[in-house]
This record gives structure tokens, sequence and C-alpha cells, in this order.
């Protein structure tokens, strides 16, 4: 077999050899005087085929020699423990369909800081609070960049991307501009009745349904949209496109979690040899098109002189055309663009909480009786009572189901990083340019944490000071320090409020009553980690 492919290879290399000859032949002094010596060839040509085979029977020691080698390499750089890595694969063969599982397995044999190999990427995984602490607060100022996804590298669009931007000019200006027009507190102050207005025309979308099942997310995602789209555009969406929009970022949340070649070796990037770039494209032109007409005929309407709006579109556009601090960047009809789209597709986290709480109360009966009997207790059973914002202070169950949901099922599994210089932490050396990646996932789950870390379990918070904004490292769904997330306050006001109000108003079973199928609870990795199988359930209106 060696002697047969030695000898294949040798009249491949004769004849691309032969043809280079004729070629030198023609153009250089070198070939003429080689061509002159005709033995001196025949035996460089044997010592460069021995060479080649030298080097192809040592290819395999090599790698198994780095295999080997690898462990003690990674001791002397001082970088944390980790599984062991496969030449050139890393530990790609280790992760599977669902990485934050997987890491979480990982961390219990190598420890709450692994370093890990995705192909030629190396990262850190933090899956404990001490170590996300020190990745989300501690060395933040070290580790805020990010590495980005090459899908979203499609149209230039991680130039104008909140969520790839690293932590300095464009990215802090967005995140300012967020916070004072769309999801800081005074804000989502002035829009408090915008999004009680939503939820009751949310109970009357699903009274309308006249008892048929309907798809939990899919509804509590149109009333988060309505809801952005009147804060950034002051006006609503025709129902329609919501309605495609919904399936455009669920595509988006897909896309975003397939395992990509081009992720893992940077090298092979623009050869996007699996067609994520390509796909993540037409969604991406999708949003933009979405967007670009808002601008469009905003434009044309202060041209026309109407009245100002002050919402967050109109605060953008007022910079159209400004150059912006040292960096030089100008904010115009991009910038507005892709701060917008990816502001309007952070609302699919808020429906995959609210289809996880469903799902889980629908399971766990005694709860789900607590929460409606806390509900009508506190609300009242006055017909046409609403729920409204305040509410929520008042319902220390409801309160504890959202904390429960987020912990058992963070939509958002992992919290981003990029060492942008080399950091110290717990004692491991971690070199720039490692991603870092917190498994908020592991955290919820572990067990060192949380007792009973895979039950629903309410009740744990009834006792527990413990929040989500950002201080507890238990219990970081929405991740902390720099690189928080924008929406926590809007959401943290929205899944109460929509739970809520579903409970309030109606009963829920599964369609077939008695027969139903138990909830399918797999998971569907993503950007989002949402439902494999959509809940579709059947409300009954009671209030
Ligand atoms: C239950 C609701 C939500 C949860 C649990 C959640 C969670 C998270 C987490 C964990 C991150 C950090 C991701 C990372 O480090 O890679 C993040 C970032 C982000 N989220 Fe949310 N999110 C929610 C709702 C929202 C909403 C409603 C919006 C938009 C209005 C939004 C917009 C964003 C943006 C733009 C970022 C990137 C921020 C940056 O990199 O500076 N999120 N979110």
């Amino acid at each position: 077999m060696l002697a047969t492919s030695g000898r294949g290879a040798d009249a491949r290399f004769s004849e691309i050899v032969s043809g280079s000859l004729g070629h030198y032949k023609w153009t250089g002094e070198v070939a003429l005087s080689v061509a002159a010596k005709p033995e001196n060839w025949s035996a460089r040509k044997q010592e460069m085929a021995d060479l080649s085979l030298v080097c192809a029977a040592s290819l395999p020691l090599t790698l198994l020699a780095a295999y080997a080698l690898q462990p003690l390499a990674d001791a002397r750089r001082r970088l944390p423990p980790g599984p062991r890595p496969l030449p050139l694969l890393g530990n790609l063969l280790d992760i599977g369909e669902h990485p934050h599982r997987s890491f979480a397995s990982l961390a219990d044999i190598h420890g709450p800081l692994m370093f890990v190999r995705l192909g030629t990427v190396p990262a850190v995984v933090a899956t404990s609070p001490e170590a996300a602490r020190e990745v989300l607060q501690k060395k933040n100022a070290s580790m805020a960049a990010r590495r980005g996804l090459d899908a979203w590298r499609v149209m230039d669009h991680d130039a104008n991307s909140m969520v790839a931007l690293p932590p300095r000019g464009k990215w802090r200006a967005f995140r300012q501009h967020s916070r004072a027009a769309l999801l800081g507190p005074r804000p989502l102050d002035e829009h408090r009745a915008v999004r009680e207005e939503e939820a009751r025309e949310l109970v009357r979308r699903l009274s309308a349904a006249g008892g048929a099942p309907v798809d939990v997310a899919r509804e509590a995602f149109v009333a988060m949209v309505n809801v952005l789209c009147r804060g950034m555009f002051s006006e609503k969406l025709d129902p329609a496109v919501v309605s495609e929009l919904t399936d455009v970022a669920e595509e988006a949340a897909v896309l975003s979690g397939l395992p990509n070649v081009s992720d893992f070796f940077p090298a092979l990037a623009a050869l996007d040899l699996q067609g994520i770039r390509r796909k993540a494209g037409k969604v991406l032109a999708w949003l933009y098109t979405l967007i670009d007409e808002q601008i469009e005929r905003r434009k044309l309407s202060r041209a026309d002189g109407d009245a100002r709006r002050n919402d967050l579109l109109d605060v953008l556009l007022d910079m159209d055309g400004d150059v912006r601090d040292e960096d030089g960047w100008v904010m115009n009809q991009e910038s507005i663009r892709g701060l917008l789209m990816e502001l309007l597709l952070g609302a699919t986290s808020v429906p995959t909480t609210i289809e996880w709480a469903m799902s889980e109360l629908l399971q766990n009966p005694p709860a789900i009786h607590k929460l409606q009997a806390e509900l009508r207790n506190v609300l009242g059973t006055r017909p046409c009572a609403w729920m409204e914002e305040s509410d929520t202070g008042s319902l220390p169950y409801l309160q504890a189901v959202v904390k429960e949901t987020l912990r058992l099922h963070p939509p958002v599994p992992f919290a981003t990083g990029l060492a942008e210089e080399a950091v110290e932490i717990e004692g491991y050396n971690v070199p720039k340019g490692t991603t870092a990646l917190v498994n908020i996932w592991g955290i919820c789950r572990n067990a060192k944490v949380w007792d009973e870390p895979n039950r629903f379990l309410p009740e744990r918070f009834l006792h527990r000071e413990i929040e989500f904004f950002g201080a507890d490292f238990e219990l970081i769904a929405f991740s902390a320090g720099k690189r928080i997330c924008p929406g926590l306050q809007l959401s943290s006001k929205m899944v109460p409020l929509i739970l809520g109000s579903m409970l309030y108003h109606f009963d829920w079973t599964l369609p077939g009553e008695e027969d139903a199928a138990p909830v399918d609870m797999t998971e569907q990795f993503g950007l989002v980690l949402s439902m494999a199988v959509p809940l579709r359930v059947v409300p009954k209106k009671i209030l």
C-alpha cells in the first residue's frame, strides 16, 4: 500500500517536475543547468521522493507526539485544565449538539475554569459563580471584546452590531442611545402604558382563539415586538409582517447556533464551506429591508416638517451623518439599521422565557395552582380586571416563577468575551486572543450552587434574596459586567406582565386533555435556547 502510493506520488511528482522543467528550459539559467545534467536530477528526484516518504510516515508520529505532550505543554504555559485536544480538531468532538450541556459535564471532570480548543480557536469556559465573576467583573476590562460569529460578518453587519463591536466608541454610543430613548429607566417609565396595552391586546387575541390551541411563544413574541416597535418607531408593524418576522427571528437564532467550520478554523472562513454565511445573508437582507422602510418613511416625514416623535429612530436620525468621537465613525443609515435590527431580534428571549415557564407550570399542577391563586387573590376576581405592571411587586410567587424559569432555562446559554490581552484567572494564564464562554446554563444547573438543580422549584426563591441584575453570579441569565443585556430592565417588566396576564385570565390545558402527550422539553440550541417543539396549549377564559 505504502509502496503503491509512493509510486503514485513519484509519478505525479515527475509529471509536475517535467512540466516545470520544460518551462525552466525557456526561462532560466538554473533550469538550463539542471536540464544539462540529467544524472544529477534523477539523484535529486530520488532524494526528494525519499524525503516525502519520511514526512508522510512521520506525520502520524508527530500528531501522536503532539497529542501526548499537549497536557505537559499546557501545564508549562499554566493554562487552565481541560479535556485533551485532538490534533487539528481540538475539542470539537467533545461538544455535540448541546454545547451548554457538554461543557457542563466536562466541567464536572476538569473544573469550573476549563481550557478548550474549538478547532484552532482557544477558549476558556467558566462554570462557577466565582469563575464567572472573574471573567465578567474582575477581568472584564480586558475580556469584554467579542470574536463574533462568521455568519454575521455578511454585508459588513459586524461593523454595526452591538453584539459584535469591541467595547469602545461605536458600541458605547449604541448602548447609550438605546438606553436613553428605549431601554433605560426614563423611556421605560414613559412607555408603561404601552406595555400594559399590549398585554391586554394579547389577552384579547387569546380569547379570540375560541378555545383552539395557541402557540405560546408566537403570541408572546407579537406582544414583545409591538412594544419594541412602538418604542423605536412609534408605530406597530403590520401583523402579517410580524408573523414573518417570527419565522425570520427563529431562523436567525438557529443559524447562529449551528456549529460552523468558519468559526472554528478562521483561515477557512472565506470558503463558507457550509453556506451558513450565505443563509445568514438572506435573513439579514430581509431584516434590513424591514428597518430601511421605517428609516426612509421617517426621513420623508421629517423632510415634510411633520411633528417629531422623539422615539429611538428620531434620536438616531438627529445624528445622521455626524462623525463621532476619536474613532471617526459616522452615524449613518447602516449604523442605525444595524442597531435597530439587533434590538428587534433581542425580543426573542422574552417569548422563549414565557414558553419555558408555561411548559414547566403545565407539568407542575401545584405550582400553577399556587400562582393562579396568588394572582386572583391580589388582583381580585372582578370581570374586566387587568394586571398592571406595578402589581408584580405584590406577587412574590410570580417573581419566584420567573426567576426559577430563568435559572432552569436561561434563554441565552452563554455569555461571551474575548481576551484582548493576557490575563490571570484563579492562578491560571489566559492568553491574549482566547475566547471566554461563561456557561450561564451550567452555572444555573451546578449542584454545588443549587439544591436539586434540575427540578423546577420556584419556592427556592421565596426565602432567598437573589436577583438577576448582574450582582449575584449564581443567577446571571442576563450576563453581567460591561456587556450585560441592555434589554434586562424591559424584560424584567415584560416577562411577569405577560406570564401573569396569561395565567390570570385563562386556565391552560394541553391539546387532547386527558390523552395529552407530555410536554416535549427538548432544547433547540441557538443564539437563544428555545423549545425544539413549540408549545401549543389551549387557553380557557376564566376572567
Ligand atoms: C429574558 C430576556 C433576555 C435575556 C435572558 C437576555 C440575555 C442576554 C445575555 C445573557 C446577553 C449576553 C450575551 C453574550 O455575552 O454573548 C445579552 C446580550 C444582549 N441582549 Fe439580551 N436578553 C434578554 C432580552 C433582551 C431584549 C428584550 C433585548 C432588546 C430589546 C436584548 C438585547 C440584547 C443585546 C443587543 C445584547 C448584546 C449586548 C452587548 O453585547 O453589548 N436582550 N442578552
